[in-house]
């Protein structure tokens, strides 16, 4: 997730390659992202504190713990601490780090990589309005984003944190249906892409209601409803309810399991 953001941003012009360090104890995967980047690897997440005044946390939620271990010591006042990790809260960020620390939990998601994330963030008690401004801005050069009490992180992560994956299962799902329709699987996967795609953008651009669009589509006794009926027999519509709900649950319980 790191390296997409590191990757959109330096895409989108909002910051340079030379005004980025990465740190990982993998000596190939730093080397690897700083090589392909062109910003700096830094030898230890303490070097990083050092030379920075944005740190973002982007460690898996069950290695926050040791992270913010490492970084307590060495954070201050002056840096503004970031984290993209599920489930951990700004409370558990604060604590460890310590009294007056300014955090940001933020909720990216992978397509950012190309300018087209969907982010939310919530401000720890700390962080200043132009800490905001930073993250807004950092969070914009790489899709959309908008700003949320962080009650409700749980169900951003849910939706948009998790929906990429659930959004390539449908169109793999749909690329199936259409190579089962007799189409060749590079041409299903396209047309699967761009419907998505497409359709997406109708939402966003048109401002109309989802259903409102669907109704479009359908024409009385046509194709649609015979494809919208399969699918409401199938219970997509709760099943993806589930799914979003199963993630933000998960990232509920990982509040609980990450940083001892
Ligand atoms: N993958 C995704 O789509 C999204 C992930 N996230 C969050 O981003 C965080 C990272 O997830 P991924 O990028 O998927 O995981 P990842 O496993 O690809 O990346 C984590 C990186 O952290 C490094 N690391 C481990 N211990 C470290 C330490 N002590 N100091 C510095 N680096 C250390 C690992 O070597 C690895 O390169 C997680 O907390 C996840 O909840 C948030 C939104 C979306
Ligand atoms: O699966 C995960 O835990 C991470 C958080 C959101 C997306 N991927």
């Amino acid at each position: 997730m790191a390296s997409a953001l590191i990757r959109g941003m330096i895409r989108a012009g909002v910051t340079t390659a030379d005004l980025v360090s990465t740190s990982d104890p993998l000596a190939s995967t730093r080397d690897e992202l700083a090589r392909e980047t062109g910003i700096t690897a830094a030898a230890s997440n303490f070097a990083m504190v050092e030379r920075s005044d944005v740190l973002v946390l982007a460690v898996k939620p069950q290695s926050m713990g040791q992270v913010l271990r490492e970084l307590a010591a060495v954070v201050t006042p002056d840096h503004l601490v970031v984290s993209i990790a599920a489930g951990v809260s700004i409370a558990t960020i604060s604590d460890a780090l310590g009294a007056g620390r300014r955090v940001v939990r933020v909720m990216p998601n992978t397509p950012a990589l190309l300018g087209e994330g969907a982010s939310a963030y919530a401000l720890g008690p700390n962080a200043t309005s132009d800490d905001a401004a930073v993250v807004q801005a950092f969070l914009d050069s790489v899709g959309r984003a908008v700003r949320v009490p962080e009650s409700q992180l749980d169900a951003v992560t849910g939706l948009s944190g998790s929906g990429p994956a659930f959004v390539y299962m449908i169109i793999e799902a749909l690329s199936d249906g259409g190579v089962r329709a007799g189409l060749p699987r590079d041409v299903a996967t396209m047309l699967a892409a761009q419907t998505v795609l497409g359709s997406a953008r109708m939402v966003l651009e048109t401002n109309l209601h989802p259903g409102a669009l669907k109704d479009q589509v359908t024409s009385p006794g046509g194709t649609t409803i015979a494809g919208l009926h399969a699918l409401e027999r199938a219970g997509v519509r709760g099943a993806l309810i589930d799914a979003v709900q199963a993630a933000a649950h998960r990232s509920a319980e990982l509040a609980a399991v990450a940083p001892q």
